[in-house]
């Protein structure tokens, strides 16, 4: 009869890699003879890890903290399509208690890696401004659903690549997304035209902006409307990333460069 010990083994056997979440230096020291490929992904490398992935910010799901790591490696070259590799990760915050088997593959790219890794604003501020996007799509503007636009990252070509369609609310203003009295302004302010500009540090720069960005080049999936365009296209002719909910299918949408990198389901967040 086989131990637990043995019988939970089956989980790490012929894996070609082992990705290590924020560990301890003594719980990492442990893992460094291996013959496996090793991995630290942590918001620091506080281990020195020689293989090191950054986490922008800590996921609370593990989900996507793991796919951020995958993404991650992979950009880097160090595993391909079918590797197999362990990820050992605490997913209630406190010591290490889970480990999950894992198959590399195009199908575990989300696009969140990029997203945050190679997008001019601060990785904060780009998920500051996801979190205000789903919460919305969520909770709709009373009980309805509501659409917004988000263009976050270089702000002062956004700026030049666009128009007022009003007065804007935050002209004289200092204040930042993530603050919570923000929060509940730009959910007011969703209900009207236009997109809000945020810059690098997550400044609001403005409301109301009509985006006037040309269109050429532009990769969207077929179906999307006027908001979805424009917001994908002014992240080809800047270095901005658009956050993107929409009214009509509920879905949170991130662009860069032109392309559709992520699409989030508020409802399964
Ligand atoms: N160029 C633009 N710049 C800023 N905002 C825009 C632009 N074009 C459209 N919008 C905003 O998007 C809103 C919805 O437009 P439209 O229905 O064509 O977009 P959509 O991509 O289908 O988005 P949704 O899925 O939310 O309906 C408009 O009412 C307007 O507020
Ligand atoms: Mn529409």
């Amino acid at each position: 009869m086989a131990t637990l010990s043995e019988l939970l083994a089956d989980l790490v056997v012929d894996v070609d890699g082992v990705f290590l979440f924020s560990p301890s230096s003594s719980y990492y020291e442990r893992f460094t003879e291996l013959d496996e490929e090793l991995v630290v992904v942590a918001p620091e490398n506080t281990v020195g890890a020689e293989t090191f992935v950054e986490l922008p910010l800590e996921f609370d799901n593990v989900r996507d903290r793991v796919k951020f790591s995958i993404e991650g490696a992979m950009d880097r070259g160090m595993f391909e399509e079918g590797d197999v590799v362990a990820c050992v990760v605490s997913t209630f915050g406190g010591d290490i208690d889970t480990t999950i088997r894992v198959r590399v593959g195009e199908s575990m790219r989300s696009g969140v890696y990029d997203l945050f890794v190679n997008s001019r604003a601060d990785p904060g501020v780009i998920r500051d401004v996801f979190e205000v996007a789903i919460e919305l799509g969520q909770k709709g503007q009373k009980g309805k659903p509501v659409g917004a636009l988000f263009v976050v990252g270089d702000a002062g070509k956004v700026m030049n690549k666009s128009r007022p369609l009003s007065y804007n609310p935050f002209e004289k203003s200092h204040v930042h997304v993530g603050d919570p009295i923000v929060n509940v302004m730009l959910k007011e302010f969703s209900r009207l035209d236009g997109a809000f500009v945020v810059s690098d540090s997550g400044k609001i720069v403005s409301a109301y902006r009509y985006l006037e960005p040309s269109a050429e080049g532009v990769d969207i999936p077929k179906g999307l409307g006027a908001r979805h365009m424009a917001g994908g296209a002014i992240t080809r002719d800047t270095n901005a990333t658009a956050i993107v909910l929409s009214e009509s299918d509920g879905l949170v949408r991130a662009f860069k460069g032109g392309k559709l990198v992520l699409e989030i389901d508020p409802e399964e967040y």
